[in-house]
């Protein structure tokens, strides 16, 4: 067993200055792995601490909590406890409730990585419970046995899931150890519950490697899954990047562009669009025009097309930001994306006029806003600008205007004020407005 255990330390580079947290429920499975993980420390030279989540729900939780802080003290380990609030009547249920609110508790250890205890039997559970709701080719990878840190979150070890249920308690019981059984673990109206100890059982008999098995299987989805993922790399690359080329995206076969929005979604943090959304949207990119903006619900990110460009964003538009000055940066941020500057001849903005300027900012559009688009005609209302230049209501509120001295000289998306712009062959700046970053 501690031989498994430090093996998958040694795959995932722990070394003597990586600060591991064992979560410990108090079960078999997380003693056990407490203990390995102490063997393994001798060796390695880790720093090791464990930490519980009293999640408030079963009338032992207070009994569990000692448990596990005493069991540290024996081992000399440092102890953390959380209490969480667990909604009873939560909408995503109970288990899913007790399950957020734990590994959000969980995420707060300053830690290199936190150690979990699953095991195979786990792993084929997952696997089954997920694929009886549906799921896809990322779910089907159930868990991985390392997830490396990333944004300054820990990574996450199960150093026991190679390894059967069955093993892990004999090991516990052929060392003496004690541990505390969780009565919920045998309440059928958990689903999980149901898959362990009635459909798993059901299936043995005729498929007794089916364990071992199911787990091999998410190995499979988890080598598509990436395989998935690096193929909606190389199509976004091929599209532009972030912000999609709509002709270059449109190429792709639904099934590819879906994996790419999908992959974009999970980048953008969001979950990945449900399918039908997701048809739906990909029916009205390829069924409108090209020059027709668009921007399409996906629940909580939106699809967005504007000027040749597929982009996602967050549903809730951006809201418009506070004026910034500019004092000469290629670009500055702006709602989600930003504005550049770029050196130009003849085009864009006049460098003279902007140098004689004392104070240059971006500023949201102003309510009345006119510009002078050319010096013989009248000032035109920003409404009647956006009108003729296509540019869409969702995208007007945080429309980016450029000031010089409280003037507006430019307004993304529809050009130079007559009064700032570039005469012909005049050194100039071509400000560039993108939505996305
Ligand atoms: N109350 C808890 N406090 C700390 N760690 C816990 C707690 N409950 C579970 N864990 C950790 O999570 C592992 C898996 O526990 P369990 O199988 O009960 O959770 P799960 O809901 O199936 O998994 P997951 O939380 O990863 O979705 C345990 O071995 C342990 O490492």
């Amino acid at each position: 067993m501690p031989g498994a255990v430090a093996g998958v330390l040694a795959r995932a580079g722990v070394t003597s200055g990586s600060r591991l947290c064992c979560c410990l429920s108090g079960g078999v499975d997380s003693v056990v792995l407490l203990h390995a993980l102490c063997e393994a420390r001798d060796g390695l030279g880790f720093t090791l601490s464990a930490a519980h989540v009293h999640h408030g729900l079963s009338p032992h939780a207070d009994d569990w909590l000692a448990f596990c802080r005493d069991l540290c003290a024996r081992l000399g380990l440092p102890f953390l406890s959380f209490r969480v609030a667990v909604r009873r009547d939560d909408p995503q249920g109970l288990e899913a409730a007790a399950r957020a609110a734990r590994h959000a508790a969980l995420a707060q250890v300053a830690c290199d990585w936190l150690a979990f205890g699953h095991h195979q039997d786990d792993q084929a559970e997952t696997l089954l419970f997920r694929l009886f709701r549906g799921t896809g080719v990322r779910g089907a990878a159930a868990m991985a046995e390392m997830e490396p840190p990333a944004d300054g979150r820990a990574g996450r070890l199960r150093p026991l899931l190679g390894l059967r249920r069955a093993r892990i308690a004999a090991w516990a019981r052929e060392r003496g150890l004690a541990w505390i059984e969780d009565e919920s673990n045998a309440d059928p109206r958990f689903a999980r519950n149901d898959i362990r100890h009635r459909i798993v059982p059901a299936i043995e008999p005729a498929f007794p490697a089916v364990v071992p098995v199911l787990a091999r299987a998410a190995g499979h989805f988890r080598e598509a899954g990436e395989l998935l993922d690096q193929l909606a790399a190389l199509d976004e690359a091929a599209c532009g990047g972030t912000m999609l080329e709509r002709d270059a995206l449109l190429r792709l076969d639904d099934a590819r562009l879906a994996n790419l929005l999908r992959w974009q979604a999970r980048r953008h943090g969001a979950a990945a669009p449900s399918r039908n959304r997701l048809a739906e949207a990909l029916r009205q990119l390829r069924g409108t025009a090209a020059q027709h903006p668009l921007r399409l619900s996906l629940g909580a990110l939106a699809c967005c097309a504007y000027r040749g460009r597929i982009w996602l964003e967050d549903a809730e538009p951006p809201v418009p930001p506070a004026p910034q000055p500019w004092c000469g940066e290629p670009r500055l941020p702006w709602a989600g994306g930003w504005v550049a500057f770029a050196p130009a001849v003849g085009a864009g903005l006049s460098r003279a006029m902007l140098e004689r300027g004392a104070a240059l900012r971006l500023v949201p559009r102003a309510s009345g806003l006119r510009l002078r688009m050319a010096a013989d005609r009248p000032r035109r209302s920003f409404k009647n600008l956006c009108q003729e230049a296509g540019i869409p209501a969702w995208l007007r509120e945080r429309l980016p205007v450029l000031e010089v001295d409280g003037v507006p000289a430019w307004a993304g998306g529809i050009g130079c004020a007559a009064g700032f712009a570039c005469a012909p062959g005049e050194a100039g700046i071509e400000p560039v407005w993108r939505t996305r970053a």
